[in-house]
């Protein structure tokens, strides 16, 4: 690290000196705040020692002026022993630590450990952060599909609400983004947002791992834990797969949900958690209630804002969009020059019912591009299930029906409009009819 020590007594200069360098650190020495600042112009720095008193100086003034500079740099203010107010000032105006005069080697020593063990954990959370970036396509949030439409301006309205938001919809659909950007634009953004997967564990691991427990309160409990309801407190809290949340802890949800109130395994005193919460799942709630395997009373409580999301073969307008951003996404994740897909692989997407909708389009999508040796994507890099879907006998005068031709005629088409309208216009007939074709044809 490049540590500067700012103080007007040189022998303070020296000690310092000599003991951040038994450290292994790079030291450049300033007597006074406006060397200290003319230092900062030409070199960054990792922590600076600032002696609070520098002669007629105040060395608060220069730590707010050093952070302004290099907001990363890690002050450690010097103070006089009895000048306890002014240290948490410092504190309070950003200063890592502070070390009370007379110190001793030692206290230097300790404290640049701590800078670099924070510094380090910054740069893995900077590098975690990039690689989650990195690792998914950018989220899109916007359909020419009028279902999908409504859908999101619920969501969006309602993430602007406290209100419960329940997301239904097949799996791969995007329910687990979706609930990350309601949280986004809600206004416990700035707070935590905290997953749940309920078919993950035992009843016993999930009620613990929702409201925590005590010590004991298990076998495996050997020490507290606070359970992601309290970590959540202030912020969201996601319910992935709430179909699956076994019947015992139904009512403790509910309960969580009407009175903001939870118990922890093994202690019966009631907390307080002020959570929103949103869930998801792929059931069909309502049918897992009439079994009685979900309770009427939380499923109208969760029922309150509902949002679908349709499966990808009920967007074939959002396809090609999608399709086109996967591909640049992986092409440029991994080097490679793709410019396109080819027509029959479009007419494929078109035909195919994608089962695992968006995640299975984004997994073909990665495949495609790394299995692709040229600049274009062809239906051989597809996998077979989907390449099989085109017929290559349907085509204009082979021997087929007129409905046949015109359904890979309309399929293909979709598969390269940009919405409905626009393929309306191309194959001459008005979007309702279209529409309706498409119902016929099972293109939906
Ligand atoms: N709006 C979106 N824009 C771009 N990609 C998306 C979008 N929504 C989903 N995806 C892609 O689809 C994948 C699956 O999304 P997600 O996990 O949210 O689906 P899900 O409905 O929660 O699935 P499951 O029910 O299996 O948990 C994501 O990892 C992402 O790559």
């Amino acid at each position: 690290m490049r540590v500067l020590i700012v103080d007007d007594e040189a022998s303070i200069r020296r000690t310092t000196r000599i003991a951040v360098e038994t450290t292994g650190h790079a030291v450049t020495e300033a007597a006074s705040g406006a060397r200290a600042l003319k230092l900062l112009e030409e070199t960054s720095f990792d922590a600076a020692f600032v002696d609070l008193k520098l002669g007629a100086e105040d060395g608060l003034d220069l730590l707010s002026k050093l952070l302004k500079a290099q907001p990363q740099i890690a002050v450690v203010m010097f103070t006089a022993y009895a000048n306890v107010a002014t240290a948490v000032e410092a504190m309070r105006r950003g200063a890592f630590d502070f070390i009370p005069k007379p110190f001793t080697p030692d206290q230097i020593r300790g404290v640049l450990a701590k800078i670099e063990k924070n510094r380090a954990l910054e740069s893995r959370l900077a590098s975690l952060e990039t690689q989650l970036a990195d690792a998914s396509p950018p989220v899109d949030l916007e359909s020419a599909e009028p279902p999908v439409q409504r859908a999101l301006e619920i969501a969006f309205k309602g993430a602007e609400t406290p209100a419960t938001i329940l997301i239904l919809g097949p799996s791969g659909t995007g329910k687990s983004v979706l609930a990350r950007e309601i949280h986004r634009r809600s206004a416990q953004r700035d707070a935590a947002f905290v997953t749940v997967n309920c078919p993950s564990l035992s009843r016993e691991l999930l009620e613990s791992e929702l409201f925590g427990h005590v010590k004991g309160a298990f076998t495996s409990a050997v020490a507290d834990a606070v359970g992601k309801v309290a970590a959540a407190d202030g912020g969201t809290l996601f319910l992935d797969e709430i179909g699956e949340l076994p019947l015992e802890i139904q009512p403790k949800l509910l309960r969580l949900l009407q009175e903001r109130e939870y118990e922890r395994v093994g202690d019966p005193r009631p907390r307080h958690a002020n959570v929103r919460v949103i869930a998801a799942t792929n059931r069909d709630l309502a049918a897992e209630m009439k079994a009685g395997r979900f309770r009427e009373d939380l499923f109208y409580r969760l029922n309150v804002i509902t949002v679908t999301l349709p499966g990808l073969s009920e967007r074939p307008s959002d396809l090609l969009r999608f399709a086109e951003d996967y591909r640049k996404f992986f092409a440029a994740r991994m080097g490679k020059r793709i410019s396109r897909f080819a027509p029959p692989v479009l007419a494929a997407f078109a035909a195919y019912r994608w089962p695992g909708n968006l995640r299975e389009l984004r997994n073909v999508i990665e495949r495609a591009v790394i299995l692709t040796s040229g600049e274009i994507i062809e239906l051989h890099d597809l996998p077979e299930e989907l390449g099989a879907q085109v017929s290559p006998t349907v085509a204009v005068g082979a021997p087929v029906t007129i409905d046949a031709l015109e359904a890979e005629h309309i399929r293909r088409v979709l598969a390269t409009a940009r919405n409905l309208e626009e393929a309306a216009r191309t194959l001459g007939i008005d979007p309702a009819t279209l529409y309706r074709k498409r119902q016929k044809l099972g293109l939906l």
